[in-house]
This record gives C-alpha cells, structure tokens and sequence, in this order.
C-alpha cells in the first residue's frame, strides 16, 4: 500500500496464530486490491488502509468512490461471516492450489502444533490489477510450529520472514510492520531510500519510525502515546548513535519451505548473530542496540505526518500487562552478557551505554514508586516522619528535587507538542505502572531468573468492546476484570486515603503540628489525587468497567495487614 514500482516490492505477511481465517481474509483481501490500488493512484489516495479512507472526511463520494465502499463492505462481510462460522466452507475454496492449503488445517492442527503452511497470494509477472498493471507479490506465511521447539515469540516469526523471503525475492531492504499497524503515507518507503541510499550514511542499518497511535482520546488517559519513550528519548539517542530497528537482509537461502521449519535454527547463528535477536520479549529494543553495539547506525525519522499508525491498548488490564512485558523483556536485556551498562557502554561510548541502560533498567523503576506509595503514609498513621520539618534546611533538597523534575519533565512534554492534561495522565500512568507493571514484571523476572517462573508474550488484546470504546472515549479508566496488577494500585490507594484523613484529623484536633507533617500531608494528598479514579472505579461506579469487588476486598486486608505490620514495627524501634 505503497508508492513503489509493484514489481519491486513483495509483501509477506506472518500469522503466527497459524490460522485458516487470515488466510481466507487474505485471498480475499488481495482479490479486492486488484481494484483498489488502481483507484488509489487514480485519485492519489494517501491513506492507503480502506477502512481508514471511507471513514475518513476526505473520501470521495463519486460514484467510483461508492463502487468500491460497497465492494470492501462486501468483503468485509464476506471475511465476518467466515470468522464466525469459525471455518472455511468449502464454497469459498477455488482452486486446488486453495484446495491444498486449507487442507493443511486437518485434525490435530494446533496453535502451538503445527506443519508450515506458505501460500503465494498474488504473484507479480502473473497477476495483473484491474487496469492491467503488475500486483505486487503477497505470500501468506505461517511458520512450523512444534511444543518441542522454543519459537522465540515476535523475534522467531519475523526472522522466518526474513528466511522466506531471501529464498524467494531476496530484496535488500526490508520494512517490518506489526499486524496492529497500517501504512498512514504511501511515500514512506521513498523517504526511507533517501536515507539508506545516502552513500555518506552508509553505514545506517535501519530507519526507525516512531511508534504513533491512531484513536487516542483527548486526554490520552492511559498515557498510550508514550511519549517519552517513543518521541523525546529518541530524539536525544539520534544525535548519538540511533535508536532500536528495521534491518538489511543478507543471506540468500534454499527452500522457502525448509526454512521456516522449527528445526532450521537449531545449531545456527540465527537470533544470536543474525536477523532479529533471542532472549528479550523486546526484540525490537534487544536487536536495534545490538546493531548499534555491531557497529551499525541508525537514523530516527520523525515526520509531521504519520508513517504508520497503529493500535492502543484501551483497558487498564492491558495497559499494565503490555508494560510489564516490557519490563520483563527490558530487565532480560540488562542482566544478559550484552548489559548495555557494561558491554552497550565498551562498543558505543558511555552516552549510548546510559541512554539503553535508561530503558533496560525500567524496572527498578518500581523501588522508589513504591516506597513512596506506602512508607510516608504508613508512618503518618503511626505518627513518625522520617523526613525533614519545614524550618530544617533539607526540607528545601526535597521540595527542589520534587519540582524540578516534575516542572522539567511537564517542560519536556509540552515542548513536543504535549497538552498538561496529557502530561497529567502520563505521569499518573506512570506511577500506576511503577507499583504494578513495574513492581510485578522486576519480582517475574527475578523468579525466572532462579527457575521457578516462565514467562510468555501475553499478546496485546486487540478485541474491540463497545462499552469498552465507549468509557475510552468518555476518558472514564476501563478496569472490569479482576486481575493481579490492580491489588497493588487500590491497596495504595485506601492506605493513602486513610493516611491522608488521619493526618487532617490530627492536624485539627492539634495533634500534630503543619510544619512536622507537611512532607508526609502532601505525599498521601499526591496519592490522592493521583489515585481519584481509582476510588470512583472502587466506590462510585457500578458499571462493568468498575474494580470488581473481589479485589477491593483483597487489597483492604492487604492494607490493614500492612499497617499492622508496620505498627509492630514502629512500637519496637
Ligand atoms: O509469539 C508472537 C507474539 C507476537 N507476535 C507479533 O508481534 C507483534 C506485536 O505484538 P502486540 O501484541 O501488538 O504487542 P505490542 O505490545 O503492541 O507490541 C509492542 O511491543 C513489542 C515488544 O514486546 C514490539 O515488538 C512491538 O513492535 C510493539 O508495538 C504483533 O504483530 C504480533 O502478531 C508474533 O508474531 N509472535
Ligand atoms: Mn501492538
């Protein structure tokens, strides 16, 4: 969906669930591109994904225009009723070319168990557009799968990819796309050229995009844009030596077949030498630096209109889970043989080291967050402060080290074109995660690490709600299931409320006096108004995207247990 001579371009698609509906939405798909990729030269067509052109305030009502809405509506329908029956009836299947491929999907066909199934869609030189123009190459991949064989997650499938189609079209520049993403400007790829092409910047591996997401809501409530980590970081890492990925394939291999079989790797260099690397759940992040630590460096390309766009995830649930395997797969790159610290900091020079060290910590993260989430509060409610009064000097150290970073980091955030109360959310998010996503991904990785935990990648969830969708547009925080990472974050919240009641009691009642207790007042406040969802999701709402009451019992026996240890704590010293 791109400007390129189609003869020079072969798109390879991955289905990695192994499933005979995505093929089916894929023959369908490509028979309906026949028609499509004409009309968007025709009309010069810049979003070039069909669901986002016909619903977008700039699609055409011509008559042509109409043509083509129905006809996708049509597919779509077509491809919906497929995937609600759950099989491919045999009144869809052509050809016996078609024939033979959904036969792969016989009995004991598994998600995890699985032979290869490598079927060439559309074949540039045979097939024509309705115009009489070349198509593109299009081959569906799905690669073997076996419980016998480690499949190295994302990494595993797109290094298959990468195998395939050296054997087939051998192109020496590859752009890798996620199955949540679409193309935003067809002339992406030209802008990639100018810079892989430049002969003085030869020495670029890749160009990387920012990831930027359609659909947000006004607010961003879950902070899904990332700001930080996927625009104001790398801008700093591109002046050094570039940021995480988009390869240059090399080898020119046998049969496609063959290589996407488990067994190939065994024994190879591939995901330790070559291709996308092994032992991170962020192999985007774990195969860029060790490019850059091979020498390679990269450009990161930032344009006003989006290159892609891709999907968010739109319920706390998810949010948390996706940072926590991050987290996890972070924390795997920074206590592997290549810690950025000691081996990213020999090959790239100490600025590099620290800027992927910054990521591949995140976890620790979780320390201070959590520290700060208890221990002030729970020593207000046993009435000791462990930190300075107003009159002292080190008063002024806290209250500048809280304000300067918050002001720089809300600086930082507006200057790239942030709102405050987008800033606001982030920083919420932030904190949530540091207590949950962050807290529990550190504690995983550490049980795996000594063997008694596995982890996997808990794939994005990319059902659509309505209710879901609905809250998400109202910027009302979606939590519904009763999930593991929410204990942490409502157990601090009660403990703050408490904490912070107790202290405006003693306060009235001249228990205490400001001065003593200031720290500790504004600390539980902060959480207060930080946590002020939380407490509607816990108390307030009684819809399905409310905490579910099973966790908010758990976490007031956490919280009292809490206190209750750290009274005996307090009434000892
Ligand atoms: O065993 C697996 C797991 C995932 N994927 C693919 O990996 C991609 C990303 O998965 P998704 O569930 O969308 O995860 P996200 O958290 O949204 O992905 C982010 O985080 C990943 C690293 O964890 C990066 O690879 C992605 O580029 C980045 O968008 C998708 O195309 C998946 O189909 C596989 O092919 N095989
Ligand atoms: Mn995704």
């Amino acid at each position: 969906m791109i400007i390129h001579p189609s003869d020079k371009i072969s798109i390879y698609v991955s289905d990695d669930g192994g499933s005979e509906l995505t093929l089916f939405a894929f023959m369908e798909a490509a028979k309906f591109a026949t028609h499509w990729l004409p009309f968007c030269k025709k009309y010069k067509v810049e979003d070039r994904c069909p669901a986002a052109y016909f619903s977008s305030s700039h699609c055409s009502s011509t008559t042509h225009a109409e043509e083509l809405k129905m006809m996708y509506e049509t597919m779509k329908m077509k491809v919906e009723s497929v995937v609600d029956r759950g099989c491919v009836g045999d009144e869809h299947i052509k050809t016996d070319k078609q024939r033979e491929a959904f036969n792969r999907w016989a009995h004991g066909f598994t998600r995890q168990d699985h032979p290869i199934v490598v079927q060439v869609l559309l074949e540039t030189g045979k097939d024509k557009d309705i115009t009489g123009v070349e198509m593109p190459n299009l081959v569906y991949v799905s690669r073997q799968k076996s419980k016998a064989s480690h499949h190295h997650f994302k990494a595993g499938a797109l290094n298959v990819l990468l195998r395939v189609s050296a054997a087939m079209t051998n192109a020496p520049l590859i752009l890798t796309l996620d199955c949540d993403m679409y193309s935003n400007d067809p002339a992406t790829p030209l802008h990639m050229l100018c810079f892989m092409l430049d002969s003085k910047m030869s020495k670029y591996g890749y160009v990387q995009f920012p990831q930027r997401f359609h659909g947000i809501n006004k607010n961003d409530i879950y902070g899904g844009e990332n700001k930080r980590l996927f625009q104001i970081n790398p801008i700093g890492m591109d002046g050094l030596a570039g940021t995480n990925y988009s390869i240059q394939s090399e080898a020119v291999l046998e049969m496609a077949q063959s290589v996407a079989s488990c067994e190939y790797e065994n024994g190879t260099r591939w995901g330790y030498k070559m291709g996308f690397r092994y032992g991170s759940l962020v192999e985007d992040y774990f195969t860029g630096y060790q490019l850059n630590c091979e020498g390679w460096d990269s450009v990161f390309y930032h344009p006003d209109r989006a290159a892609f766009w891709g999907d968010i995830p739109i319920n706390v649930d998810d949010v948390l889970s996706q940072n926590k395997r991050w987290c996890v797969g972070l924390l795997e790159v920074a206590f592997s043989k290549h810690s950025p610290i000691i081996f990213g900091t020999k090959s790239r020079g100490i600025l590099m080291g620290l800027t992927y060290s910054h990521f591949a910590f995140w976890g620790i993260w979780s320390i201070p967050v959590t520290i700060y989430a208890f221990i002030p509060q729970l020593t207000l409610l046993n009435g000791v402060s462990p930190f300075p009064e107003v009159s002292e000097p080190w008063f002024f150290l806290y209250v500048f080290v809280f304000l300067g970073s918050y002001i720089q980091d809300c600086l930082d955030f507006i200057l790239m074109g942030g709102t405050f109360h987008r800033w606001w959310n982030d920083q919420r998010m932030w904190l949530i995660r540091g207590i949950s996503s962050y807290f529990f991904g550190t504690i995983d990785f550490f049980l795996k690490s000594l063997g008694i935990s596995t982890f996997g990648f808990d794939i994005t969830s990319k059902v659509i709600d309505d209710e879901q969708n609905k809250h998400y547009e109202q910027g009302i925080l979606e939590f519904g299931v009763a999930s593991p990472l929410f204990v942490s974050l409502t157990t601090a919240a009660i403990i703050n409320f408490i904490a912070f009641s107790v202290g405006v009691t003693r306060l009235i009642l001249g228990h205490n006096k400001l001065e003593e207790i200031c720290i500790l007042l504004f600390l539980s406040g902060f959480g207060i108004v930080n946590c002020w969802p939380v407490y509607e999701a816990i108390v307030l709402r009684n819809d399905k995207g409310k905490i579910p009451l099973k966790n908010t019992i758990l976490s007031s026996v956490l919280a009292f247990s809490l206190y209750s240890f750290s009274y005996c704590l307090t009434s000892k010293i």
